[in-house]
């Protein structure tokens, strides 16, 4: 199995090389070169397989000869081993043909954690194996950070820096990110936006004696990685509603297209998915691309649902490579009008991306009346996140395939915006409840490539 760059002038990389990089050094994503396929039979076998088995199956085409299988096996349980739900991705039914996919059961109760605890077993067994140690920067609008500290502090072989939005995180997320106290993690607050951070994160890739000095490796979802472990809930949850005997759609709150993105390559796959639906908030660059508006950034607006507080999609590029026929000089030359505002997508590729993509945009406003009707409706308490998701899907919903809308997040995240929908403030789990006692540990940092090129070599050194 290889990877190769969604522009098209990077090395060809093993799943091992593409894990441990992270941006390609043409600037692109990596993408596998083909996709590997299962068959109606082999889906209909997943019926009723445990998650970890139903991962292995899912994740082993695309990992090569990277990992044994049984010690691939090993990483994946140990990986779900801390999930607080048997099922690791319980489905609730909201309502006739409805489903809620609730992805909060791992320890930063988000979806981060499922890729990001693989994440953690993989890079820990690879990096031994290969006696090498790296150091991960991240970039978080909340979740991706929490999860990559929970996963990485205390491992032997990484230092982690997080850099998140100073202000523009929940206090929940920013805590969960300042508290640990090992000391090879650090959340760095940055005076500025999330697009900010990924962008600056992106400089540091793209700044080849920075990387290399500094063995620069990524847990975005500029990490293939990432995205394939989140292509596994879609299957388990598509089977658990007939796949492959019946077609499913899902609902996705999206941001960086990472995760939804995941659910293209499940289709890609051959699980029968009819639409994936973008769900955005007022931040709706997808949804306005998706709408044949072009690609065009905006100012990020902050909302009550941080984590989709984006402009710049990264994972937006793949479906783009995808939809542009694969041709790597057409996607690089799109990225690079993206530098001076946006560009306008060909008639083909909104073809393609209409083929596949539906979307919807939800307001401030009609995301708090979506929290406060779930919880009257069906019982449910909806972080904001899911509740975007599930306004859009209901907007969706054709009466004969069945929704599955993905709960992103525990409400407990965001204990102020549920509360001031609903009156009702939701606890964090009782392994949580000290959150607001334990010590903050946390450095700002300026919008600045060279400073926190400086910051960061100071504390490796150091
Ligand atoms: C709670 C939550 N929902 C939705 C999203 C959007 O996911 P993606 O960036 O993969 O589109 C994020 C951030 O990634 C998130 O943290
Ligand atoms: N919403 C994300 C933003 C980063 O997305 P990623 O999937 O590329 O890591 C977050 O919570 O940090």
């Amino acid at each position: 199995m290889h990877y190769v760059s969604t522009r098209g002038q990077a090395p060809v990389l093993t799943f091992e090389d593409a894990m441990l990089s992270g941006l390609a050094r043409d600037g692109g994503l990596y993408v596998p070169e083909t996709i590997p396929q299962m068959s109606a039979e082999d889906i209909a076998a997943l019926a009723g397989l445990p998650y970890e088995e139903i991962a292995f199956r899912v994740m082993r085409p695309f990992v090569g000869d990277t990992f044994t299988d049984a010690e691939f096996r090993g990483l994946i349980d140990a990986a779900y081993a801390g999930f607080n739900h048997d099922a690791r991705a319980p489905l609730v039914q909201l309502g006739q043909g409805h489903f809620l996919l609730e992805l909060f059961h791992g320890p930063t109760l988000a979806f981060k954690d499922f890729a990001m605890q693989l994440i953690g077993q993989l890079f820990q067994a690879a990096l031994k194996r290969r006696g090498e140690r790296v150091t991960i920067v991240g970039a978080t609008s909340g979740d991706t950070g929490s999860a990559a500290i929970e996963a990485f502090a205390g491992l032997d072989n990484v230092d982690v820096f997080i850099l998140y939005p100073h202000g523009r995180v929940s206090e929940v997320q920013r805590r969960q990110m300042t508290t640990p106290a090992a000391s090879n993690v650090h959340a760095l607050a940055l005076d500025g936006d999330f697009d900010d951070c990924q962008a600056r994160l992106k400089d540091m890739f793209n700044d080849f004696d920075f990387r290399d000095g500094v063995k620069l490796a990524g847990v975005n979802s500029i990490n293939w990685a990432r995205v394939l472990a989140q292509v596994v809930y879609y299957f388990s949850s598509a089977v658990a509603l007939g796949a492959p005997h019946r077609k499913v759609s899902f609902t996705v709150p999206t941001g960086n297209f990472g995760d939804i993105f995941a659910g293209y390559i499940a289709r890609s796959m051959g699980l029968p998915i009819d639409r994936l639906v973008v769900a955005t908030n007022q931040n709706d660059i997808l949804h306005r691309a998706l709408s044949g508006q072009g690609y065009h950034k905006g100012e990020t607006i902050p909302s009550i649902s941080p984590s989709m507080d984006i402009q710049v999609s990264s994972n937006f590029e793949r479906a783009l490579f995808d939809a542009y026929g694969r041709d790597g000089k057409a996607v690089a030359q799109l990225m690079e009008e993206l530098k001076s505002g946006g560009f306008d997508i060909s008639q083909g590729a909104m073809q393609a991306l209409r083929e596949i993509y539906a979307s919807g945009r939800v307001s401030e406003e009609e995301t708090s009346a979506q929290i406060a009707a779930s919880l009257k409706g069906t019982g449910e308490l909806l972080c904001p996140h899911s509740a975007i998701g599930v306004k859009v899907a209901e907007a969706h919903l054709d009466g004969a395939t069945p929704m599955i809308t993905l709960a992103t997040a525990h409400p407990a995240k965001f204990p102020d915006a549920v509360e001031a929908a609903t009156g009702v403030r939701p606890p964090l789990p009782s392994r949580m409840a000290d959150l607001y006692e334990r010590p903050e540990r946390l450095e700002r940092v300026p919008n600045d490539l060279a400073a926190l090129q400086a910051h960061i070599k100071g504390k490796i050194a150091g």
